[in-house]
């Protein structure tokens, strides 16, 4: 069966400026990927252009099997997306927000409460459900954007720093949400958190400069330096390399 998420040499260009750099890499069922890299290094230009909320300059993207920019309404039926940010309208109640996003989806009538009353349980919003949005705190705000993602129940869940401004309970809840929800999807998290990778993650993809440089299991990048923040600085730092060969042993694909 072809994985559910399929990215091939995918390419971003902000004027001479290169932001993702031929990337590829496939998300099968079951999979959750942490997606991890130094500030700026194109996870999220990379993630949009999975959602098809930015064109690529080159390389395609297809979730189920559907091309994300030749078929956007088919594949955007697969995916549940949690942008950065609060991605809400803040004037509207938390129930009315997930209503409005329930209708979009195509919902209506019991089956729209149903999926709204579902996704508020798993997100824990039901005390908050008649408040308006922009009268959350940080970590309220991010659990609205998690609960549209998860509202239409997609096989596909690419979610851009799902635990960010959550407090260490509601990280834990939603880590166990994800690994709950990991064996029927393929699912990509974006985090800055390394212990987030080997909290929930079944693979790890490091990016730098918009390029990959490593793709493999948290055990394996655990493996080759004494801890995950060694081994990502080495990774990610091609400078710090460069000073001191001995710190990374066989491990930069990093491109001059
Ligand atoms: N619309 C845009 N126009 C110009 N440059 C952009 C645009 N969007 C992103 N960039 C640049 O592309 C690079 C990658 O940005 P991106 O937001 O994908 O990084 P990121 O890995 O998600 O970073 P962070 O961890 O800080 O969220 C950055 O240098 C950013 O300034």
């Amino acid at each position: 069966m072809p994985a559910l998420i399929e990215i091939e040499r995918l390419t971003k260009r902000f004027g001479a400026f290169t932001a993702v750099d031929d990337v590829s890499f496939s998300v099968a069922r079951g999979e959750v990927v942490g997606f991890l890299g130094p500030n700026g290094a194109g996870k999220s230009t990379t993630m949009k252009m999975l959602a098809g909320f930015v064109t690529p300059s080159a390389g395609t993207a297809r979730l189920c099997g559907e091309d994300v920019l030749e078929r956007p309404v088919a594949a955007k039926r697969h995916l549940g997306f949690l942008p950065e940010g609060a991605p809400t309208y803040p004037e509207m109640t938390v129930a009315g927000f997930l209503g409005f996003v329930a209708r979009v989806r195509g919902f209506g009538g019991a089956a729209l409460r149903e999926r709204v009353a579902h996704a508020m349980r798993l997100t824990t919003l039901e005390g908050v459900r008649l408040q308006p949005i922009e009268t959350l705190s940080k970590g309220f705000k991010r659990r609205v954007g998690l609960a549209q993602a998860l509202l239409h129940d997609p096989p596909v869940l690419v979610l851009d720093e799902p635990t960010d401004g959550l407090d260490p309970n509601q990280k834990r809840e939603v880590r166990a949400l994800i690994a709950a929800m990991a064996p029927e999807k393929a699912i990509v998290i974006s985090t800055h958190l390394l212990e987030e990778v080997e909290a929930v993650c079944t693979r790890a993809i490091i990016i730098a400069r918009g390029r990959v440089v490593a793709d493999e299991t948290p055990a394996q990048l655990a493996a080759r330096g004494p801890d995950l923040d060694t081994v990502f600085r080495d990774l990610t730092l091609p400078a710090a390399v460069a000073a001191d060969p001995g710190a990374a042993p066989g491990t930069v694909t990093e491109p001059a």
